[in-house]
C-alpha cells in the first residue's frame, strides 16, 4: 500500500514506524513545510495532524479520490461538511477518534454499562480524560465518544467541561508525557463504579489506524472503526 502521512507528528512517525513494519511504503510526509503534493502516487491518506488542518487535508484527498483515515481530533464541527464531499466525489472514508483495539472494546463495553444503569437513578455518571501536555483539545475525542455512547441509553443532554445540569462532566488532565487514559465513573452515596482504559504507548492507535488503511482500500462510502473490527 502506497500510503501519505498528513501530519508528521508524534502519530505519523509511529505509523510510518508500524507500516513499514508491516511491509507498506510511505510515500508522502505532508507537514507544515510541505508545498507540493503529487496526489498519482498515493493508494490511502492517514491523517493525524491538527484541528486547524484536518478539513483540507481530508475534502483535499476525496476531492483526487483518495481514501481517507483521520484520528485528527478536535475539527467535527465540520464533520457533515467533510462527509458531504466524500459523498459528492464517491469517496470512503472512516474517522474515529481513537483507533486503538482497546478503546474499541472499552467503547462497547461503556455502551453495555450505560444499559445496565438505565432506571437506577441514584448513580451519576462522569468522566476523566488525562494526555500529554503538547494535546491542543480539549477534552479527547476519545472522551467525547465516551460521552455520546452513555447518551444513548441514560438521560443525558451531551456533555459539559462545566457543571452544567442534565450534561455529562467531563474532566480534563494535562499532565507530562501520558498518551491516554480514560475512565467512566458512576457515582452514589454508597459506592463507585469506576471503568478505565489506559494506554501505554501510541503503537495501538497506530495500528489501529494502519488495520483501517488496508481494510478501506477498494471500500466506497463512510465507515466507522465497529466495520473494521467487526465487534459490538
Ligand atoms: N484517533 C486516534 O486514535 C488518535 C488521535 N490523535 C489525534 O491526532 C492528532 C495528531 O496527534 P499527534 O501526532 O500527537 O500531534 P503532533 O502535534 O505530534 O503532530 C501533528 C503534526 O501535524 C502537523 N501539521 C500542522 N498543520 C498541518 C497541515 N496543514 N498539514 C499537515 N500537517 C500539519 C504539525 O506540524 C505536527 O507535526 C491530534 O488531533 C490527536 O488528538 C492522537 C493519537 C491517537
Ligand atoms: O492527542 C492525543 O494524544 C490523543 N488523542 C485522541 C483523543 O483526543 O481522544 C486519542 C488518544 O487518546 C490520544
Amino acid at each position: 500500500m502506497r500510503i501519505a502521512l498528513f501530519g508528521y507528528g508524534k502519530m505519523g512517525k509511529m505509523i510510518e514506524e508500524i507500516a513499514k513494519s508491516r511491509n507498506h511504503n510511505i510515500v508522502a510526509k505532508i507537514d507544515l513545510d510541505t508545498t507540493e503534493i503529487d496526489y498519482s502516487q498515493i493508494d490511502v491518506a492517514i491523517d493525524f495532524s491538527t484541528p486547524d488542518a484536518a478539513f483540507g487535508n481530508i475534502t483535499n484527498c476525496f476531492k483526487k479520490n483518495i481514501p481517507v483515515i483521520s484520528g485528527t481530533t478536535g475539527w467535527l464541527q465540520q464533520y457533515d461538511e467533510a462527509i458531504a464531499v466524500c459523498k459528492e466525489n464517491k469517496g470512503a472514508f472512516i474517522y474515529a477518534s481513537n483507533f486503538s483495539l482497546g478503546v474499541n472494546i472499552f467503547f462497547e463495553l461503556n455502551e453495555y454499562l450505560s444499559k445496565m444503569m438505565q432506571g437506577l437513578e441514584q448513580y451519576t455518571v462522569h468522566m476523566e480524560e488525562i494526555h500529554h501536555t503538547q494535546k491542543l483539545d480539549a477534552p479527547s475525542g476519545t472522551a467525547i465518544t465516551l460521552a455520546e455512547g452513555v447518551t444513548k441509553n441514560l438521560d443525558y443532554e451531551g456533555w459539559t467541561m462545566g457543571n452544567e445540569p442534565k450534561k455529562i462532566p467531563i474532566t480534563s488532565k494535562r499532565e507530562g508525557n501520558v498518551p491516554g487514559t480514560h475512565s467512566v465513573t458512576y457515582h452514589s452515596a454508597v459506592d463507585d463504579i469506576k471503568i478505565k482504559h489506559k494506554a501505554h504507548g501510541r503503537e495501538g492507535f497506530a495500528l489501529g489506524a494502519i488495520v483501517a488503511a488496508e481494510w478501506i482500500i477498494g471500500r466506497t462510502g463512510i465507515f466507522t472503526m465497529k466495520d473494521v473490527l467487526n465487534i459490538g
